[in-house]
C-alpha cells in the first residue's frame, strides 16, 4: 500500500511540477534559452503590453465606473480577464515550450494524441498562410462571454500565433501547446489554475516552497480526514481525484475581509468584492514596485492564504489513510517489560515502545496450531477493536506487530492497569465491597460501551470480569474482542444461522445459549451483563455451573424453569424440545438481592431485567442505560472516585520468553564447571536439570 500510495505521490508530484514549472524560464537549460531567445522576444513584448494593458484596466477602469454595481458587467470583465490570462499563459508557454523536448515519458495515449494534433496544425498552417496573423487573434474584449470556454478558439489562436511567430517549432512543440490549451481548458480547470501558476510565476516575494506530502503518520491531521465536500457530494466529479487536478482555491470576499481586517479597515461586501477583484491577481513586478506597503502585504497574505487553501484542499483529496494497511512494524520496536497474563487465544505482555517510551500491552496470537493461515479470531479481534476502539469505554488498539517468524503476530494495545476481576479479587482479600454509586459508575460505563458495540452491529460474545479492564483513573474499558463478531440484520436469518453455538465463557454464557438456539442476537451479550452486575454487588459470580448441563440447572434453580407462558418461543430451542427439566419456583434472585439489602427496589428491577430468561423481554443496553436506578440517590461515582490499588499487571515476573532461556543458566550457575559444561553439551532442558543435583531424563 505504502509503495503504491508513493508511486501515485511521486506521479502526482511530476505532474504538478510539470504544470507548475513548464512556464518557468529558470527550468531551461542554457543552451535551449539561447536558441530560443530571439524567437521569444517578440512574444515576450507582447505579454509585456498585456498584462500592463490588463493591469491599467484592473485599476483604472475600476475607479471610473459607477459605484452601482451592475452583475453583467461584472460577469463580462471576468469572463475578459479569464480569456486574457489564458491568453496571456498561452503564449509564455509556448515561449517556452522548448522545455518538454526533454520530457521522454511518452505513452502511447499521448503520441495518439500527438499525432493527431500533427494532423491537425498541419491542416491550420496550410489555412493560416493565406490569413493575416492578426485577423486570428481578435482582441479579448470581442470575443463572446461563452468562447474562454471554447477549445477551438484558443487552440486557434495558439495555432495561428504559432504559424506566424515560431515557424522553427517542432510538431511536438506544437503538440505540447495544444495539449497545455487542453489543459487550461479542461473542464476541471479554471481561472484559479492561472491564478496558482500566476502566484509561482510572478510573485514579487518568495513564497515559501510546499512540503511534498509523502508519507502519514497515525496522528497526522491530513491521514484520517476525507474532505467534508466529498463525504457531502458522493456522486460528485471530485470522487475520481485526477492526479493532475489541483485546482487553486479562489478567495472568498470573507478571506479577503479577514486578511484585510488586521491592518485596520472594515470592510463591506461591496469594497470586499472590490479587494478580491484586486488580490486575486498577483501584480506583476512593475506594478509591485508602484504599489504602498499596506498594499503589498495585503497581496502577500492572500497570495499565502491562496497557496495554504490549495495545500488545505490537495490535502483533503488524498485517500483515507487506515494504519493498519500501511504495513506491521517489527516487535523489536517495544521492549517486553513483564507477562500480564496467558489467556486462551494468546498471552498478554506489558512492553515499552523503544521510540515514544509509551506503554502498551502487547497480546501475542496464539499460531502454533493453525494449519490454515492467520487465526480467525485475532483477524475479528483486530477487525472488530478498530472499528469500535474510538469509543473511551473500548481498549484501543495501537498497531499490530510481527516477530522473526510467521508465527509471531503481536497486537499493541493500550495498557490498563487492572481488569475487573483482578480488582474484584484484591478487594475482597481486603474485604471490601463496592458501594452503591461504585456499581453505578461501572455499570453505566459497561452498558454505554456495549451499547455502542451494539449500535455498530458487534456482538462481543465473551463478557466476563476478565475482559473488563479498569484503569488507575477508574476508566472502564471492554477488552478480548477475540470472540466477537458481527451480526447482521434481524431479517438476515441466513447469516445469523451461521453464528457458532459455543461462545461466551460458561458462567456468564445466556439460557437460550445453552439450550442451543437457531439464531442468537445482543441479548445473549446483555444476560453477561447482568451476571456482571450481580457480580459487582456481591463481589462472586452468580452462576458458577461445572458444565452445560449444571449451568442450566443453577440458572432455573435462580429464576424459576421458565414456561410458555414466561418464555413463547422457548419451544424452539433444540435443547428444550429434548430435555425434561425440573420445575423451579422463581424468587431465589430477589431473596438474595432483596432479602440481603444488597439492592433496592429499582436497581434489583434492573437486574431482574437484565437476568431476564425470555431474550426478546431482555433489556437492551440503551433500556438499561436509561433505568432510573442511575438517577436516584446515590448518584454514579465519577471515575476518579473508584478505588484504586497497586496494579498486578505491572509487579509479575519477567516474560517467560527471557525466563526460560535464563533458566537453565541459572540453575548451572551452582553446579559443577565440568557438569555445568557437559550438560550444556548435552542440550538439556532446564527442565531436566535437578537442582541439588542433576540427572537426565529419558
Ligand atoms: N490492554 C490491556 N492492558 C492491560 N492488560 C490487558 C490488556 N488486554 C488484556 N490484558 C490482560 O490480559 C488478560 C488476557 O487478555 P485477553 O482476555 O485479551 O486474552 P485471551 O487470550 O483472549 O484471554 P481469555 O482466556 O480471557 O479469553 C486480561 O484478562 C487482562 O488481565
Amino acid at each position: 500500500m505504502s509503495d503504491r500510495y508513493s508511486r501515485r505521490r511521486h506521479d502526482s508530484d511530476d505532474e504538478s511540477k510539470e504544470t507548475r514549472f513548464s512556464v518557468k524560464p529558470r527550468n531551461l537549460r542554457r543552451d535551449d534559452r539561447n536558441c530560443d531567445e530571439r524567437s521569444n522576444r517578440d512574444v515576450e513584448r507582447r505579454d509585456d503590453r498585456n498584462r500592463q494593458e490588463k493591469f491599467s484596466r484592473g485599476y483604472s477602469g475600476r475607479d471610473q465606473r459607477s459605484p452601482v454595481r451592475n452583475d453583467r458587467h461584472n460577469r463580462d470583465r471576468n469572463d475578459r480577464h479569464h480569456k486574457e490570462e489564458v491568453h496571456s499563459l498561452c503564449e509564455v508557454y509556448k515561449s517556452q515550450s522548448l522545455i518538454f523536448q526533454k520530457d521522454k515519458r511518452r505513452d502511447d495515449t499521448r503520441r495518439d494524441r500527438d499525432r493527431k494534433n500533427r494532423q491537425e496544425i498541419r491542416r491550420d498552417r496550410s489555412r493560416s498562410r493565406s490569413r493575416s496573423p492578426a485577423k486570428h487573434r481578435s482582441p479579448p474584449s470581442h470575443r463572446s462571454p461563452s468562447s474562454h470556454r471554447s477549445r477551438d478558439s484558443i487552440q486557434g489562436s495558439i495555432r495561428s500565433t504559432e504559424s506566424t511567430s515560431r515557424k522553427s517549432q517542432t510538431p511536438n512543440e506544437l503538440s505540447e501547446i495544444s495539449r497545455f490549451a487542453d489543459r487550461l481548458l479542461d473542464s476541471n480547470q479554471n481561472s484559479n489554475t492561472i491564478l496558482e501558476i500566476e502566484d509561482i510565476e510572478k510573485s514579487p516575494t518568495p513564497l515559501k516552497d510546499e512540503d511534498p506530502i509523502v508519507s502519514f503518520t497515525f496522528d497526522d491531521t491530513c491521514g484520517p480526514a476525507r474532505p467534508s465536500r466529498v463525504a457531502s457530494e458522493p456522486n460528485s466529479e471530485h470522487d475520481n481525484v485526477d492526479v493532475e487536478y489541483r485546482p487553486a482555491t479562489p478567495l472568498t470576499p470573507a478571506d479577503l475581509r479577514a486578511s484585510v481586517t488586521p491592518l485596520g479597515s472594515d470592510h463591506s461586501d461591496d469594497e470586499a468584492e472590490d479587494l478580491l477583484d484586486r488580490y486575486n491577481t498577483t501584480p506583476d513586478s512593475e506594478t509591485w514596485n508602484s504599489l504602498p506597503e499596506d498594499e503589498k502585504k495585503l497581496h502577500q497574505e492572500a497570495m499565502e492564504q491562496r497557496k495554504k487553501r490549495r495545500h488545505e484542499e490537495a490535502v483533503s483529496k488524498l485517500p483515507v489513510y487506515y494504519p493498519g494497511l500501511r504495513g506491521c512494524q517489527h516487535i523489536a520496536e517495544y521492549s517486553i517489560l513483564n507477562t500480564i497474563a496467558e489467556g486462551t487465544y494468546g498471552e498478554v505482555f506489558r512492553g515499552k515502545n523503544t521510540r515514544t517510551d509509551e506503554i502498551v500491552a502487547l497480546k501475542r496470537f496464539k499460531m502454533e496450531k493453525e494449519h490454515e493461515g492467520f487465526p480467525i479470531t485475532a483477524l475479528r479481534e483486530i477487525n472488530m477493536l478498530l472499528k469500535a476502539g474510538s469509543h473511551m469505554n473500548v481498549v484501543k488498539v495501537r498497531e499490530v506487530l510481527v516477530g522473526n517468524t510467521k508465527t509471531e503476530v503481536f497486537m499493541a494495545m493500550e495498557y490498563i492497569e487492572h481488569d475487573v476481576k483482578g480488582l474484584i479479587d484484591t478487594m475482597k482479600r481486603r474485604n471490601q465491597r463496592f458501594k452503591t454509586g461504585e456499581q453505578k459508575s461501572l455499570m453505566t460505563q459497561l452498558l454505554s460501551g456495549m451499547e455502542y458495540l451494539h449500535s455498530l452491529w458487534i456482538l462481543h460474545r465473551d463478557l466476563k470480569t476478565s475482559n473488563l479492564l479498569i484503569s488507575h483513573s477508574g476508566v472502564l474499558k471492554i477488552a478480548d474482542f477475540g470472540m466477537a463478531r458481527e451480526f447482521g440484520e434481524a431479517s438476515d436469518v441466513e447469516n445469523r444461522m451461521k453464528l457458532t453455538q459455543v461462545v461466551v465463557t460458561l458462567w456468564y454464557r445466556s439460557p437460550e445459549l445453552l439450550l442451543e438456539p437457531k439464531t442468537y442476537s445482543t441479548p445473549l451479550d446483555m444476560w453477561s451483563v447482568g451476571c456482571i452486575m450481580a457480580e459487582f454487588i456481591t463481589m462472586n459470580p452468580l452462576f458458577r455451573g461445572e458444565d452445560e448441563p449444571n449451568q442450566v440447572e443453577l440458572i432455573f434453580q435462580m429464576l424459576g424453569t421458565p414456561n410458555e407462558i414466561t418464555w413463547p418461543d422457548i419451544n424452539e430451542l433444540k435443547i428444550w424440545q429434548k430435555v425434561e427439566f425440573p420445575k423451579h419456583k422463581a424468587g431465589q434472585l430477589k431473596r438474595i438481592f432483596r432479602g440481603e439489602k444488597l439492592l433496592n427496589e429499582t436497581g434489583f428491577n434492573l437486574l431482574n431485567g437484565l437476568l431476564t430468561l425470555d431474550p426478546s423481554q431482555r433489556l437492551t443496553a440503551s433500556e438499561a442505560l436509561n433505568h432510573p436506578w442511575f438517577e436516584e440517590h446515590p448518584k454514579p461515582v465519577s471515575c476518579e472516585d473508584l478505588p484504586t490499588f497497586p496494579a498486578r499487571s505491572e509487579l509479575n515476573a519477567p516474560p517467560p520468553i527471557q525466563k526460560r532461556k535464563n533458566k537453565l543458566e541459572a540453575l548451572l550457575a551452582d553446579e559443577d564447571p565440568e557438569r555445568a559444561a557437559l550438560l550444556r553439551a548435552f542440550n538439556v532442558k532446564a527442565e531436566q536439570v535437578k537442582p541439588s543435583d542433576f540427572q537426565l531424563r529419558f
